[in-house]
């Protein structure tokens, strides 16, 4: 049950969902995901449960992302999602509302931006606040963004990356770019059905990245083989074939290459004073998207930088929202009616 002056922080991810309640910590950690009927609009499930009929429901049962690239496709389908998920982190009788705090990528439109505060009101919030995806981040993963000093994130989630400077509690570059996990996953189906003649679908995809996938053939000490299963698209029956590291890299290298060079453009675009201090700290990654076997390795190398992955680092945008929340009051609203720490 909600008390007077319940905060909660929300990363309503394209992947996952993550919810944060203040003194509680993350309390809900689910795909975002949700399954309904098709004919009455009725949910059927949301979250894993809803993930694991993905591609395979009966004629009858869509089983959807309403979110795509970081923003929202489908509006009716995320409140009714964003619904359930706070009321399942926080029990459905609540008498006060909660404010609630919800991040969104540093480049979306004003139309996005509305899209998901309406969505956070709907769903019950008394107050919707939003705070820009690598602000988020940078706070979840500890760094001290509040000094007048350079730090820079790299949040590669499953449908945006966000890579920005930041000093003294704003951002001073960024980059917003439509492409993170997801892509890495199309990418695996399109390289498959090329190569092999064989369908396979975006959770297989998916499972393969996370296994034997990689950005950086070169360090890697074997080249690791799997097996993956699918539809032959010759006879049409379910065929096995094995799949390399380095076919994954093969696959995956244009969007990889995406990624690197809008690093490169940021930095390039960053003041010096504050490159100075990025040599020092070096670049920190968060998002699913920079658990991807030798991402760093590749970044460091053709940025001549450290580069770290952030301790949890599926945790840091919600950890962020959180953090944001304890500073609530210390916030301002910038120019593009977000939040940003001053
Ligand atoms: N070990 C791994 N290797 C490669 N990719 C991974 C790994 N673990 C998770 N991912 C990818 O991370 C992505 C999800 O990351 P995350 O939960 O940070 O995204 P999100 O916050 O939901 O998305 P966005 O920030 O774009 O809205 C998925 O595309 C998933 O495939």
């Amino acid at each position: 049950m909600f008390f007077f002056g319940t905060d909660i922080g929300v990363d309503l991810g394209t992947a996952n969902v993550l919810v944060f309640v203040k003194g509680k910590g993350i309390v809900l950690r689910e795909p975002s995901v949700v399954a309904m009927d098709k004919l009455t609009g009725r949910i059927i499930a949301v979250g894993e449960e809803a993930r694991k009929m993905l591609g395979r429901t009966p004629g009858n049962i869509v089983a959807t992302r309403p979110l795509r690239e970081g923003v929202i496709a489908d509006y009716d389908v995320t409140e009714k999602m964003l619904k359930y998920f706070i009321n399942k982190a926080c029990g459905r009788s609540f008498f006060f509302r909660p404010r609630i705090m919800v991040c969104i990528p540093s480049g979306v439109t004003g139309v996005e931006e509305r899209a998901v505060r309406q969505a956070a009101l709907q769903a019950g919030a008394r107050q919707a606040h939003l705070i820009e995806e690598p602000l988020a981040a940078a706070l979840g993963a500890g760094l001290e963004i509040s000094e007048a000093s350079g730090s820079m994130v790299v949040d590669i989630g499953g449908g945006t990356t966000d890579i920005a400077v930041l000093s003294l509690g704003g951002i001073v570059t960024s980059e917003s770019l439509r492409v993170g996990g997801d892509k890495f996953d199309e990418a695996i189906v399109r390289y498959i059905r090329r190569e092999f003649n064989l369908m396979i679908g975006e959770r297989t995809a998916e499972e393969l990245k996370m296994t034997v996938g990689t950005a950086y053939p070169q360090g890697k000490t074997e080249n690791t083989v799997t097996d993956i299963r699918g539809r032959d698209l010759v006879t049409g029956l379910p065929k096995t074939v094995k799949v390399s590291s380095q076919q994954t890299y093969e696959a995956m290298q244009e969007v990889i290459e995406s990624v690197v060079s809008a690093v490169k453009e940021v930095l390039e675009r960053t003041p010096p004073e504050l490159s100075a201090d990025i040599i020092n700290k070096g670049i920190c990654m968060t998002g699913g998207g920079s658990l991807l076997n030798g991402l760093d390795t590749l970044l460091s190398k053709e940025t001549g930088l450290p580069v770290y992955v952030a301790d949890d680092p599926l945790s840091c945008v919600a950890l962020g929202t959180g953090k944001a929340l304890n500073m609530i009051n210390v916030l301002s609203v910038n120019n593009r009616g977000t939040k940003k720490v001053v």
